[in-house]
Order: C-alpha cells, then sequence, then structure tokens
C-alpha cells in the first residue's frame, strides 16, 4: 500500500484524482490539503468536502492550507472551473468538518508521525503548501519518500507560451519543492494532454451507473465544454489523477530522470519548468518528467475506482 497525502485545488480534475485516490485499494489516503489555485482557498476546500461526501470519504483528514501564493497575487481559473471552481454538478453539503488544523501543520505532522520514506506528497495544485511546510520544518525533506505532483511542462504551456498554470501561479513556491533535495516526479502537461477523457473514456464512467460515477460524468461534461470553448481541445486533458496514477502503477507512466528548475525572472518565460535533456544526467539529479501515458490502463483504473466505490 502507499501512503499519499493530496495536495488540491478541486479543480475538476483534482474530484477525479480524489475519487481514484479513495477508490484505489493500494493507496492509502492519509490526509487531504487545499491551498488557492483553479479558484479561492474557501471554494476548493468546500469543493473538497463536497466531493467527499460524494464518494463518502470519512476517517481522512482535510485542511485547508494558504489562502495566497508566497509573493504573487492570486490568479483563478474561472474560465475552465467556473466560479465555484467545480461547476456542472450540484455539489452535495459537507458530511464531514474540516480539521481545525492549517494544511501546512497537517502535512508536516502527518509526515513526522509515520516512518520515514513511506509517504508520497501528490500536489496537484500550486505548489505554496508543499513550499511552506519545507520551509516551516526542513526535516520532513529527507522523510518525504518522493513528491509526484501535476505541474510544469517540458514542450507544453498552458498559462503561458511556455508555462504551466500550477507553477505558474506560484513559481517561487515552485522553485523551493524542486530545489529541496527531494526526489520529484513532474507529471506535466506534456503527459496529461494524453489523458483525455474521449466519448469512449465518458460511455466507459457512465455505465458505471452510480451516482459518484454520474458526479464524475457531469464534471467532464462541464470540464470538456470549457476546453473546447476556451482551449479548442476535442476532449479535455484530466491532468491530475494522472500524477495519483503514477504513485498506483509506474508502469502505466514512462519517465526521465532529468534536471529541472524554475525560471522566476523571466519575462516570456517566467514561471517555466526548464528540463535539461542533455545526456547524460547528473549523477545527483533527483527529479524525473512524464514522458509518455498509457492510456488505456490510465483510464481503467479511474473506471475501478468508481466500480470500488459503488453507491458510496
Ligand atoms: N486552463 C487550466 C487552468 C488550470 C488547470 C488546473 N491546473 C493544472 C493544469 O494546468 C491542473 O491541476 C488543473 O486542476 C487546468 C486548466
Ligand atoms: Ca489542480
Amino acid at each position: 500500500v502507499k501512503k499519499i497525502i493530496l495536495d488540491c485545488d478541486p479543480g475538476h480534475d483534482d474530484a477525479v484524482a480524489l475519487l481514484l485516490a479513495h477508490g484505489n485499494p493500494e493507496i492509502e489516503l492519509l490526509a487531504v490539503t487545499t491551498v488557492v489555485g483553479n479558484q479561492t482557498l474557501p471554494k476548493v476546500t468546500r469543493n473538497a468536502l463536497a466531493v467527499a461526501a460524494v464518494a463518502g470519504i470519512t476517517g481522512v483528514p482535510f485542511a485547508a492550507g494558504c489562502t495566497r501564493p508566497l509573493i504573487r497575487d492570486i490568479q483563478v481559473a474561472p474560465d475552465i472551473h467556473g466560479e465555484s471552481g467545480l461547476d456542472g454538478p450540484l455539489l452535495p453539503e459537507p458530511e464531514i468538518e474540516l480539521d481545525a488544523r492549517h494544511a501546512v501543520d497537517l502535512i508536516i505532522e502527518t509526515v513526522l508521525a509515520h516512518e520515514p520514506g513511506t509517504i508520497t506528497l501528490v500536489p496537484t495544485g500550486g505548489l505554496t503548501n508543499i513550499a511552506m511546510a519545507a520551509r516551516k520544518a526542513p526535516e520532513i525533506i529527507g522523510r518525504v519518500k518522493e513528491v509526484v505532483l501535476m505541474g510544469g511542462g517540458y514542450h507544453v504551456g498552458n498559462f503561458s507560451a511556455v508555462a504551466e498554470f500550477n507553477i505558474a501561479i506560484d513559481p517561487e513556491a515552485a522553485h523551493i519543492v524542486f530545489n529541496a533535495g527531494w526526489p520529484v516526479v513532474m507529471v506535466g502537461l506534456d503527459l496529461t494532454h494524453q489523458a483525455l477523457a474521449t466519448a469512449e473514456v465518458a460511455a466507459q464512467i457512465a455505465a458505471v451507473g452510480t451516482a459518484p460515477a454520474r458526479f464524475v460524468g457531469e464534471l467532464l461534461e462541464f470540464f470538456g465544454q470549457a476546453y473546447k470553448d476556451v482551449q479548442g481541445f476535442e476532449a479535455p486533458p484530466v491532468h491530475d489523477p494522472c500524477a495519483v496514477a503514477y504513485v498506483i502503477d509506474p508502469s502505466i507512466v514512462k519517465t526521465r530522470r532529468t534536471p529541472v528548475d524554475i525560471e522566476l525572472a523571466g519575462g516570456l518565460t517566467r514561471g517555466m519548468t526548464v528540463a535539461d535533456f542533455r545526456m547524460p544526467a547528473p549523477e545527483d539529479c533527483r527529479t524525473s518528467v512524464a514522458v509518455e501515458l498509457d492510456h488505456g490502463r490510465f483510464w481503467a483504473l479511474v473506471v475501478d475506482a468508481l466500480e470500488r466505490i459503488g453507491e458510496r
């Protein structure tokens, strides 16, 4: 079993990542933390609790984190996720109470409470909480097994020509996370743009025939229309569950060990994850980038998780 902390900004694809983590038997979800990103902190936090209610997630602490990036002003993404951050389906009222701790403290306490090298951090939003945790308690850096994050891209951008949203909204936080010294697997847009929720995928999800599956169907319908209107995609790339899928079964995502650093000063390139593919990768390189997705096995994991969740 792989123990993870999911740090997210739900967000349609964050919601699918949370359901995959909850439904897959290989994953032990130790904590869920929220961070400002797709929408403001109150909205993404409410959305995370709503997804928990849809799937019947209990006994897992949910804590809210940073309300704004370290340096930059808040920049949300209503064009893709809507005003609520999870537009499309009707959102149920929360069924669990938010943990009283700040997300940064929950992350630190959870890592320190478990054996070193047993917890994987899975950030699927901006890296503000993760950076703050590393700064407040540097002793967690050596104890985290690895950071498997959805963010960045070595040949693809969405926030700009060369930068990806999760990195670009808080590049200083990303710089801290990529340079902290723990192993980092960057599941970027080069990979997640292969995770398209095609009509066939939507049909497989609908065939599960449960309320949570219908909820995901409605999420993907809104997400798909937004991606079509705003970014001209025929089918939406469901980014965040790709990071969870890598933790479940690394053979589903081909990676390459490659130095990656974050551009902080550039005009055109601010927030860019600069990957250095020159060979050979330095011996001390602890960052990898995701290159190729097994689309069929990825979506089979998502459908399987929904089947296991059942009617919650
Ligand atoms: N246009 C757009 C903006 C932000 C996101 C969010 N940021 C990441 C993809 O850039 C994912 O985590 C997703 O939740 C997706 C699309
Ligand atoms: Ca996200």
